[in-house]
């Protein structure tokens, strides 16, 4: 095998797409029939190579990994922050191995997906990601900062009928915020459950929804290299309350997040206001 490529974003879709087809394999070789074993063993090889490749490639830069053990610990009162490498460091990879672990364990399933992302100190836009790659390997397609995807479009019928088309939204399929359903009515969205958030990040990009709004719970890794494509490809991408996405905090918990098409964010976020009272 030769090298793989030097500049950051084909670097993180070579890795990605490396990762994916490992996991592809992995799912041939155990089958379905113990779904907990399938799930333990995906998220083990998926960070192994990934760590691995990171070591050998990028030796200098410091990385967040959701199956790093202690990786969700770093803002516990009780740690060193002095001692966690990355909150001093210039360059870090933010990776999830394995997003949509539960979906990438049942058969038949496509939302699941391979996240690494590259934050930068000096990076220049606000949320300090300067390369990201999601590879969605069941569904044979890898997104990357280095060649974005076109902005998606929009049909003339839709452009036309704005205010009486339905807005698709993503939202989780096993953890859906409980405010979506009165969101969605009051709105006239409609939801389509989805696992893993960067395969829903994924579809927003790709123009199969229009937004995805999550609430209640995540962190910076199932997150930080779907928004570096949506950023790269033009779409909106905030906390819910209108505010930058910030990764690589001494915090690793990001719990919230929308991304959208540019034309929907600013009734989507009133909507939010409404519904759960942020601002
Ligand atoms: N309330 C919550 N708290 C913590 N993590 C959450 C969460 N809701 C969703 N997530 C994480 O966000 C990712 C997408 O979730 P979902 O499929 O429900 O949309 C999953 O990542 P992993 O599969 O990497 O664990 C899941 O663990
Ligand atoms: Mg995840």
């Amino acid at each position: 095998m030769g090298s793989p490529p030097m500049i950051d974003g084909e670097f993180a879709r070579w890795l990605a797409a490396r990762a994916g087809q490992a996991l592809l394999e992995l799912r041939d070789e155990l089958g379905f029939t113990d779904q907990g074993a399938l799930k333990a063993a995906g998220d083990k090889v998926s960070h192994d190579l990934i760590r691995t490749e990171l070591a050998r490639w990028r030796p200098a830069d410091a990385v967040l990994s959701e199956e790093d053990e202690g990786s969700r610990l770093a803002w516990a009162a009780e740690v060193n922050t002095d001692a966690v490498s990355r909150l001093t460091a210039d360059r870090v990879w933010i990776i999830d191995p394995l997003d949509g672990t539960r979906e990438f364990s049942e058969e038949g399933r496509s939302d699941w997906a391979v996240h690494v992302a590259l934050w930068a100190r000096n990076g220049s836009t606000p949320h300090g990601l300067v390369a990201g790659a999601v590879a969605l390997p069941a569904q044979h397609r890898v997104l990357a900062t280095d060649h974005p995807p076109a902005y998606p479009p929009m049909t003339v019928e839709a452009a036309t009928a704005r205010g009486g088309r339905i807005i698709r939204l993503a939202v989780s399929r096993s953890r859906p915020p409980v405010f979506l359903t009165d969101l969605a009515g009051d709105i006239g969205a409609q939801l389509v459950p989805m696992g893993s958030a960067g395969a829903k990040i994924a579809a927003v990009v790709t123009g199969e929804v229009d937004a995805y709004i999550h609430a209640g719970g995540q962190y910076e890794w199932d997150s930080a290299a779907p928004v570096a494509v949506a950023t790269a490809t033009g779409l909106h991408a905030s906390r819910i309350d209108g505010s930058a996405l910030k990764y690589n905090e001494a915090d690793p918990r990001l719990p919230d997040l929308l991304v959208c098409r540019k034309d929907l964010a600013s009734r989507l976020l009133a909507a939010l206001q409404r519904h759960t009272g942020v601002a």
